[in-house]
């Protein structure tokens, strides 16, 4: 009933391979941190496992997709953006070539991505000082440049990880008033859940990630 005035907000995290994608999610989700990097591999895992719902501000639903930073599956994650509201762009302050792919993440979202989507940058990593490539000023002027907020996160340590998932879901919420005066939003997790499966479909190849923490 009224299906036409639920919202649904759709979350993405995007940047290279390795900068620690799924353990932020993971961190916020479950309050866990795995130590390995299983690459995950596209398609990512079947809708149901792939979304959470951190029920944030104001408990409205929000559903968040972790994407494979591999170069070869990116024809499968540009799939995702076209449906986004709010995506984290990912480095990892211990690799320059992360930071410096970000430019290529931004075109990619500035191509494929609705008009008036929110972005965060995000510097994770940050109990890796010893490491550090990327200075924390880099980060604040490449944000600046973008007109994004920036976080410095780790998700060993659980640095920021709530603050940088809250300010996404805030800045969406801000761009989306409008549409949310006077709407009926969705709370049902499994009717969401279903319809977002219905709408995207299910990615063609193996169901599977090798990623354990989307269980
Ligand atoms: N020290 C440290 N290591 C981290 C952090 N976040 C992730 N890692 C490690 O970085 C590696 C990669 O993390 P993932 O979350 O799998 O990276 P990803 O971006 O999802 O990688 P793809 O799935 O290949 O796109 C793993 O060994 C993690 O344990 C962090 O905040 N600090």
């Amino acid at each position: 009933m009224a299906k036409q005035y639920d919202v649904l907000f759709r979350l993405l995290l995007i940047g290279d391979s390795g900068v620690g994608k799924t353990c932020l999610l993971c961190r916020f989700t479950d309050n866990e941190f795995h130590s390995s990097h299983i690459s995950t591999i596209a398609p990512v895992p079947p809708l149901p496992t792939s979304f959470h719902s951190p029920c944030l501000s104001d408990g409205l639903p929000f559903y968040c997709r972790d994407t494979a930073g591999q170069e070869r599956y990116q024809t499968i994650t540009k799939q995702y953006y076209r449906r986004a509201q709010g995506i984290f762009l990912v480095y990892d302050i211990s690799s320059e070539r992360s930071y410096q792919h970000i430019m290529k993440w931004v075109s990619d979202v500035d191509e494929y991505a609705p008009e008036g989507v929110q972005k965060i940058l995000i510097g994770n990593k940050a109990d890796e000082e010893q490491k550090r490539q990327v200075g924390r000023e880099q980060g604040q002027q490449l944000a600046r440049e973008y007109g994004m907020d920036f976080y410095e996160t780790s998700a060993c340590t659980n640095l920021n990880i709530k603050e940088s998932f809250t300010r996404l879901t805030e800045l969406v919420l801000q761009a989306h008033r409008k549409e949310l005066e006077g709407v009926r939003t969705r709370a049902n997790h499994e009717l969401a859940l279903a319809e977002l499966e219905e709408e995207e479909g299910k990615p063609e190849g193996p169901a599977n990630s090798s990623k354990t923490c989307w269980c």
